[in-house]
C-alpha cells in the first residue's frame, strides 16, 4: 500500500522518474530470483528521489517566500491560516503580560496568573516560585512552555505560557514577550469566553486579594522608598497586633469588633442609605493605653492598607486634598495625636477673641459705621506665612467628610490624642468621628490577657494580690507589658508576676503619697484665710 503510494506521488511530481521501469524490475524480479535484494535497492533509490523532491519543493517554496510580492504572500499565508482554522477543532485565545508600550502589566495576565497557581502545582512538571512585590509570599506559577489542564463545566481547556523571543532592538531583550495561551474545543466557545473567563477573573481576584502585601504609608518626604512617584512613600506592614492580644475587657473589644466587621460587610447600606463608604474612629486616652496598638490592629482584622497622616508635614489644604485623592480604597487614615498636630482650634479661639473683643467693643461707644465696614474675609481662617504647616481646621474637616472624601470607598480614618476635651467638637461630632473609643488603665480583664499571651498563664495564685492593687491604683497597659516581657533566660512566670506585684506597690504608695500631701495642702488652705484675718487684726 504504502509502496504504492510513494510511487504514485512520485510519478505525479517527477515526471522524470524511472516508476514504469521500476514497476517493470518489480514484477520480474521473482523471476531472476533475487527478489529481496532488489526491492532493498528499488526503495533505497525511491527515497534518495522523495528527499531530493521534498528539498526542491521548499528551496523553491523559500525562491517564492523571499521573492514575491508581498502581497502574494500575504494572500498565501492567509490561505494557509484559513486551511488551518477550517480543519483544526480548537481555538486558541492569548492573554499578552504587557499592554500598550510595556508601560503596565496587564491585569488580565497578573489575575490568570493568579488563578493557574492554584492549579498549576497539581499539573506542571516545572514551577516557578516568585515573590510577591514586596518580597512576602512565594507564589507558585508554571514555568515556560508548560501546559496545565483544567475542567470547567464539564469542558476541557489547556493553559500554557509561552514566550515570543524579543528582537535586540526592544527595551528588554533578554525577556521577550510573555502570554498565556488558552486552547480550547470550538464547541465551548460560549462557555469558556463568558462564564469560565469570568471564573477565572474572579477566583485570580480572591487569590491576589489573600496574598496580597499590605502596606504602610507615610507623606514624610523621603521616610520610604525614594522611588515612590505619588505624594506617599510605603513600606510592607507588618504589625503583629489583633485584637486577640489586646489588653481590653472582652465585651470592648467584641464591641469594636463587631462595629468594624459590620461596616466592612455594608457595602449595600451605605449605597442605599447615601452615604460614604467610610467610619470614622476617635480613640482617646493616657499615654501608653493601646491606642497605636489598635489602630494596627484594625488594619490587620479589616485586610487594610494604612496611610500614617502627618498633618504637620502637609503644606496646606490643597495638599491635603491631593494626598486625599492618593488614597486608595480598603485603608486606614491614621492622624495621630491630633492634638498636638496642628494648632487647628487656634484660628477657631482666635475667631471667638476676635468675636469676644467685638461683643466688648459693643459694649462701649464705638460708632457703628466702621464696624459695619469692616471686611468680612479678615474672620477666615488665615494662613500662615511661615514655612510651616497651613492646613486649617475647615481643610481637615473637608478632608474627612467633604465632597472629595468619597473618591475612594471602604476607608477607616482614625484619630488618637490623649487629651480629647483639647479638640474642636465640629472634629469630632458624629459623621465625622462616629465612634468614640476610651482606652483606659488596665484592668484586671486586660491583664489576664496578658497574662495569657506572654506567660501562658490562665491562673495563678498571686492574680487575687494583683486584683486587689489594681483595683485601687493606675498602671497602663505598656507598664503591665513591660513588667510581663521576660528580660533574661532565667526570668521564669513567676519572676514576671512578682515584679508586676512590685511596681503596682510601688505606684499605690506614690498614689497614697500624693493622696495625703493633697489633702494636707487643703487642710493648710481651709486655716490659712483664719490665720490670715488673725494676722491682720493687729494691724
Ligand atoms: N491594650 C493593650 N493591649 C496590648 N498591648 C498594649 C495595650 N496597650 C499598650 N500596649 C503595649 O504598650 C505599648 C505602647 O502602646 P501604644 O503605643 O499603642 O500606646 P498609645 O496609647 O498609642 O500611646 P501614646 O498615646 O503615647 O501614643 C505597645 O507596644 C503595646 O505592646
Ligand atoms: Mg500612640
Amino acid at each position: 500500500m504504502h509502496f504504492s503510494l510513494i510511487s504514485t506521488f512520485l510519478a505525479l511530481i517527477n515526471p522524470y522518474s524511472h516508476g514504469k521501469a521500476q514497476t517493470r524490475s518489480l514484477s520480474a524480479a521473482p523471476k531472476r530470483g533475487n527478489s529481496m535484494q532488489m526491492v532493498s535497492a528499488t526503495m533505497a533509490e525511491r527515497w534518495a528521489t522523495l528527499s531530493s523532491t521534498i528539498a526542491s519543493l521548499m528551496f523553491a517554496w523559500a525562491i517564492i517566500c523571499q521573492y514575491s510580492p508581498y502581497e502574494v504572500r500575504n494572500i498565501i499565508e492567509k490561505l494557509k491560516q484559513r486551511l488551518r482554522d477550517y480543519f483544526n477543532p480548537y481555538i486558541q485565545l492569548c492573554i499578552h503580560e504587557y499592554t500598550g508600550e510595556r508601560l503596565k502589566r496587564s491585569e488580565g495576565y497578573v489575575l490568570v496568573e493568579s488563578y493557574l497557581s492554584s492549579i498549576t502545582s497539581k499539573d506542571a512538571n516545572r514551577l516557578r516560585a516568585d515573590l510577591e512585590n514586596d518580597g512576602g509570599n512565594l507564589v507558585l506559577s508554571m514555568d515556560e512552555f508548560q501546559k496545565v489542564t483544567d475542567e470547567f463545566e464539564g469542558a476541557q481547556v489547556w493553559w500554557g505560557l509561552r514566550r515570543i523571543s524579543a528582537s535586540s532592538r526592544t527595551y528588554y531583550p533578554e525577556q521577550g514577550k510573555r502570554f498565556y495561551k488558552l486552547v480550547f474545543n470550538k464547541k465551548h466557545r460560549e462557555l469558556i469566553t463568558k462564564s469560565y473567563l469570568d471564573h477565572v477573573m474572579k477566583k485570580g481576584k480572591d487569590i491576589r486579594a489573600r496574598n496580597r502585601q499590605r502596606k504602610l504609608f507615610t507623606n514624610i518626604p523621603g521616610s520610604y522608598n525614594k522611588m515612590s512617584s505619588g505624594m506617599w512613600s510605603h513600606i510592607v506592614f507588618e504589625h503583629p497586633a489583633s485584637f486577640e492580644t489586646m489588653a481590653l475587657d472582652p465585651e470592648k473589644k467584641e464591641e469594636i469588633v463587631e462595629d468594624l466587621l459590620a461596616f466592612s460587610r455594608n457595602k449595600e447600606f451605605y449605597q442605599r442609605a447615601g452615604k460614604a463608604w467610610k467610619r470614622g474612629y476617635l480613640l482617646y486616652g493616657p499615654p501608653g493605653t493601646g491606642k497605636s496598638t489598635m489602630v494596627a490592629a484594625m488594619a490587620n482584622l479589616l485586610n487594610y492598607d494604612v496611610y500614617d497622616l502627618e498633618l504637620t508635614a502637609v503644606r496646606d489644604n490643597t495638599e491635603l486634598r491631593r494626598l486625599l485623592i492618593e488614597t486608595t480604597s480598603k485603608s486606614v487614615i491614621v492622624i495621630e495625636d491630633i492634638d498636638c498636630s496642628l494648632d487647628l482650634t487656634g484660628q477657631r479661639k482666635k475667631n471667638k477673641d476676635e468675636k469676644s473683643s467685638e461683643e466688648d467693643r459693643d459694649m462701649t461707644d464705638e460708632p457703628k459705621k466702621e464696624r459695619k465696614e469692616e471686611p468680612k474675609k479678615e474672620r477666615k481662617e488665615v494662613p500662615k506665612e511661615d514655612g510651616s504647616s497651613r492646613v486649617t481646621l475647615s481643610g481637615l474637616l473637608n478632608f474627612i467628610d467633604g465632597i472629595w472624601s468619597c473618591c475612594g470607598s471602604e476607608r477607616v480614618i482614625v484619630f488618637t490624642t490623649n487629651y480629647v476635651e483639647k479638640l474642636d467638637h465640629a472634629l469630632i461630632r458624629s459623621g465625622r468621628m462616629d465612634k468614640h473609643i476610651e482606652l483606659s488603665y488596665c484592668s484586671f480583664k486586660g491583664f489576664k490577657v496578658f497574662a495569657k499571651n506572654y506567660l501562658n498563664l490562665e491562673t495563678h495564685q498571686t492574680f487575687d494580690k494583683i486584683e486587689s492593687l489594681m483595683g485601687v491604683t493606675n498602671i497602663t497597659p505598656a507598664d503591665v507589658a513591660e513588667n510581663l516581657v521576660p528580660k533574661s533566660p532565667r526570668d521564669d512566670p513567676e519572676k514576671c508576676l512578682s515584679n508586676l506585684i512590685r511596681t503596682l506597690e510601688e505606684a499605690k504608695e506614690a498614689a497614697d503619697k500624693k493622696k495625703k500631701a493633697k489633702e494636707a495642702q487643703e487642710m493648710i488652705g481651709a486655716v490659712q484665710p483664719q490665720d490670715e484675718k488673725e494676722t491682720e487684726k493687729p494691724e
